[in-house]
């Protein structure tokens, strides 16, 4: 239930606000919409191309929050309307963005263009207007880890120092032009250091998040069935995906790459955190990720494989996966990030933030959504007799 007595970390009332969220209808955007409207009175000024994730909270009756969000069918490229929206609210939060790796190389203009040239004008309207600006960056824009250089034998591997991630001390590690997987990192590492000198030069108040791998219900497609049947969504969904069709799961270049997975519901209480504790929040660049869920891609797809047989009642597969090379499964120009875990020091320094939940829980309650929400719709896709031409 929502409560009207929230208190802030330092124990001070937080007042309700109003909130312009740009992307507010994607994985995400669904998520934080439903914390704020369930549990605090602040109002969303909700912007996006699609709404079909929070069609749910828009019904307009039957729901106490009814008259808390307003949906805006904006494109931020070019509506006059989005500064207007910025105006209104008290904070923007900018979700806005391409970020499925398959794009990253076979759409690396309209990458760049959405992960900078489109957040330009987010940016400076909340300058111009003393707006706070919340913005979602991304731990791709550290690129490759700084042990991955290191000969394999090396005992430096070992060494957290060769590949924690760190806000304020790591590099940021990116291959050559020409591996356009990069594209996406490189415009969200520009965007963010334009807005640490619109905070340094102009008095900006910001504050950037650095998702790591968050996942859970509603994240992407099931290509087929609510996307493109070309379509390559991130690893969640196409794991999914092969789960639900009974196909192997497909390890890109062997599924060696290391990933930390944060359960969406924990990630969104730092959020929260973030918008009610601005004194605490401003100004900083946090890492969001869970460091004790680290799998490689291989052990994920094991791991949502025993967990999909669990949840389905159905046997797992006799061969669960096979290997693919990078460049049959996204093109040329696919790179990847070898390792990544977060040093978590700032976030629990400004904000007390812990993850809670494990990958095992995570993917039980995920997999549950995702058998629930397409088995059906996938079955009867299977059964179709495909039209003769
Ligand atoms: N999910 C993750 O783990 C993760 C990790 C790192 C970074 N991020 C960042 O977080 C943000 C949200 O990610 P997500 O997973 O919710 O992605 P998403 O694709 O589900 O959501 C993005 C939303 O932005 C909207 N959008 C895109 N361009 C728009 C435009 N021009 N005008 C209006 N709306 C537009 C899309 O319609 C979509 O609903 C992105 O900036 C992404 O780079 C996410
Ligand atoms: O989620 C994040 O934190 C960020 O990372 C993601 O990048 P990445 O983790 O590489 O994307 P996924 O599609 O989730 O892939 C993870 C790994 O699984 C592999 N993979 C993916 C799909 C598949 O079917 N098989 C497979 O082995 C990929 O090659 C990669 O190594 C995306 O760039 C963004 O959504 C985001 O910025």
């Amino acid at each position: 239930m929502a409560s009207s007595a929230r208190v802030d970390l330092d124990g001070k009332p937080v007042r309700a606000i109003s909130i312009c969220m740009i992307g507010a209808g994607g994985f995400i955007g669904s998520h934080l919409c439903e914390k704020i409207l369930s549990e605090t009175q602040h109002k969303i000024l909700a912007v996006d191309v699609y709404s079909d994730k929070i069609k749910h909270l828009l019904e307009p009756d039957g729901h106490p929050w009814a008259d808390r969000i307003q949906f805006h069918r904006i494109n931020i490229k070019h509506d006059s309307r989005l500064e207007g929206l910025i105006k209104m609210a008290d904070l923007t939060i900018n979700l806005a963005a391409i970020c499925t790796p398959a794009d990253y190389n076979t759409r690396p203009l309209d990458t760049i263009y959405s992960n900078f040239i489109d957040a330009l004008p987010v940016v400076k309207y909340c300058s111009e207007n003393g707006k706070r600006l919340i913005h979602f960056s991304t731990c791709e824009v550290y690129g490759k880890t700084v042990g991955s250089f290191l000969p394999k034998d090396s005992p430096l591997r070992q060494d957290p120092s060769y590949y924690v991630l760190k806000e304020d001390a790591s590099p940021c590690i990116f291959g050559a032009i020409e591996k356009q997987r990069w594209s996406y990192a490189c415009a969200k590492q520009l965007i963010e250091r334009l807005i640490y000198a619109e905070g340094a030069e102009n008095g900006l108040e910001f504050t950037i998040v650095r998702p790591f791998n968050w996942i859970g219900p509603r994240m992407d497609f099931i290509p087929g069935v609510d996307g493109p049947s070309e379509g390559v969504p991130r690893v969640l969904a196409c794991f999914s995906n092969n789960l639900l069709r009974g196909e192997p799961l497909k390890l890109v270049d062997g599924g060696q790459s290391q990933r930390t997975f944060v359960y969406i519901k924990d990630a969104i209480e730092a959020i929260l955190l973030m918008i009610e504790n601005p004194a605490r929040a401003n100004g900083h660049i946090f890492n969001v990720g869970n460091p004790n869920n680290e799998v490689t891609v291989k052990q994920l797809a094991e791991i949502m494989t025993q967990v999909y047989s669990k949840v389905s009642g159905e046997p797992s597969l006799e061969v669960p996966t096979i290997d693919v090379s990078s460049k049959e499964f996204y093109g040329e120009g696919y790179d990847d990030s070898d390792k990544r875990i977060p040093d978590m020091t700032i976030i629990n320094k400004q904000l007390g933030w812990n993850p809670k939940t494990s990958l095992w829980d995570l993917l039980e309650s995920t997999l549950t959504y995702q058998h629930r929400t397409y088995a059906e719709a996938i079955k009867r896709a299977v059964a179709r007799p495909v039209a003769s031409s």
